[in-house]
């Protein structure tokens, strides 16, 4: 079920699993390329762009913005996500083991006890 309901417990698996029935369940599957998925992510990157441009920089936490805008960011940042994992679905590509992979990689690229470029 692709509803409303609140989970306890959020998984990248269970997120995969609803957009796997969210599209059958519409027949939207023949829609869910990798390159459609691609196109509607970077769409939505560019919703999300949109919330925070001609702001200047914004503090942490945003703890001055409307509660609608933060709800408005929560739809956008889900928007980005969830294309992510479908698009990631749709290439057979295990997102969470691809993720802790690269975190590894990043270690080693960037040991901790060197000083940082930025
Ligand atoms: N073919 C589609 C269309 C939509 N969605 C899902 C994934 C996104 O979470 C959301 C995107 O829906 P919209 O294209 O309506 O985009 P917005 O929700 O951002 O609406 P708008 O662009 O009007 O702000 O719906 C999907 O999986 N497959």
């Amino acid at each position: 079920m692709t509803g409303v309901s609140v989970e306890k417990t959020v998984t990248l698996k269970l997120l995969k699993q609803k957009m796997h029935d969210f599209a059958q369940e519409r027949d939207w599957e023949r829609f869910h390329t990798p390159r459609n998925l691609l196109l509607a992510m970077v769409g939505e990157v560019g919703e999300l762009s949109e919330i925070f441009q001609w702001k200047g920089e914004v503090p942490r936490g945003l703890g001055d913005w409307k509660e609608e805008e933060k709800v408005h960011l929560g739809e956008e940042l889900s928007d980005v996500l969830l294309y992510l994992v479908r698009l990631s679905d749709i290439c057979g590509v295990d997102l969470g083991q691809a993720a802790l992979r690269k975190l590894r990689l990043n270690a080693v690229k960037y040991p901790a006890n060197t000083p940082s470029e930025q």
